[in-house]
């Protein structure tokens, strides 16, 4: 085991009734580093983290997260791993802080849960009902559950669903400032815009296989990419063109209009063009 590694996964398969689910999947995630799982619509996300989070068995391959092999891990292990599912449940009547104080029972250094109702930003709704919180609100309160017990790594499924994109802001900020204390972080999400503001690295997953892992920036050859640059002629005709030296092409346009090039807009690849290729390429 290399302790750099949080998450180390090597020829991962599991099957549903003969159907491969995830087939033969590599993984490594460094400590400290936020690492985003992209991919489809049943691409086999959600079955690899739950075999990673040790609530599922896998069929073949090795895995290891935190030192540990999550098939065979003791409890001391679960207190150092923190996991988000896509909606926690319900608590009826219970408050907000009265949740938050229940679970921190479980752990045997868990954080103040004052603390922690704090840096989910819910202090204001400490006193309230929790079916009375948004759905916003209840997501935090999920991740205020996830954190309580001070994990090492932290397992976040889909977590801004349904946010608003004040709220989802907002979250990203509470998940840096995971990172900038030292939690390690591995999140699936379908919001290329999420991946490309929080991860460090991401892997872009279709049929049960990682496609790649890269950065970003540089997936699919992004950096590489050719930008296209397009504005509005003389003739009132739109023109484009493709180029991989855009501020030369700008340059020309500029000296030929004298100045301001009319609708300029130069457009480099973006990590969501660049996913929907390489998944494109698989169908
Ligand atoms: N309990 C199960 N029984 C049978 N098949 C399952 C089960 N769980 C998942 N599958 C199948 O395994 C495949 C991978 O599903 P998985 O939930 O891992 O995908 P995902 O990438 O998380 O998808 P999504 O983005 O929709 O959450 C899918 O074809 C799914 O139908």
């Amino acid at each position: 085991m290399t302790s750099d590694l949080a998450i180390s996964v090597s020829g991962l398969r599991k099957s549903y009734q003969d159907k491969a689910a995830v087939d033969g999947l590599d993984l490594s995630v460094a400590r400290g580093e936020i690492f985003a799982l992209l991919g489809p619509n049943g691409a086999g996300k959600t079955t690899t983290v739950e075999i990673l989070e040790g609530f599922r068995k896998r069929d073949a391959g090795s895995v290891d997260v935190l030192g540990v092999d999550p098939g065979h891990a003791p409890l001391s292990w679960r207190t150092r791993v923190g996991v988000v599912l896509q909606g926690t449940g319900e608590f009826d009547e219970l408050k907000v802080s009265e949740v938050v104080r229940h679970f921190a029972r479980f752990y045997p250094d868990p954080t103040d849960p004052d603390e922690v109702i704090e840096q989910v930003g819910l202090a204001e709704k400490a006193d309230a009902r929790t079916h009375t919180l948004s759905g916003g609100q209840m997501r935090r309160l999920d991740v205020a559950l996830g954190i309580v017990n001070k994990p090492e790594l932290l397992f976040l499924d889909e977590p801004t669903t349904g946010f608003d994109p004040v709220a989802r802001r907002e979250f990203w900020e509470l998940i840096r400032g995971l990172r900038a204390g030292g939690t390690t972080i591995l999140l699936t999400t379908h919001y290329l815009e999420e991946a490309e503001e929080l991860a460090d690295r991401v892997g872009v997953i279709a049929g049960g296989r990682m496609l790649e892992v890269a950065t970003p920036a540089s997936l699919g050859g992004r950096n590489t990419g050719r930008t296209t640059v397009s504005w509005r002629a003389s003739d009132g005709s739109l023109r484009s063109e493709e180029t991989d030296a855009p501020t030369a092409v700008v340059q020309r346009l500029s000296a030929e209009f004298g100045g301001e090039v009319p609708e300029l807009v130069v457009h480099r690849p973006t990590l969501e063009d660049i996913y929907l290729k390489m998944i494109g390429e698989q169908s």
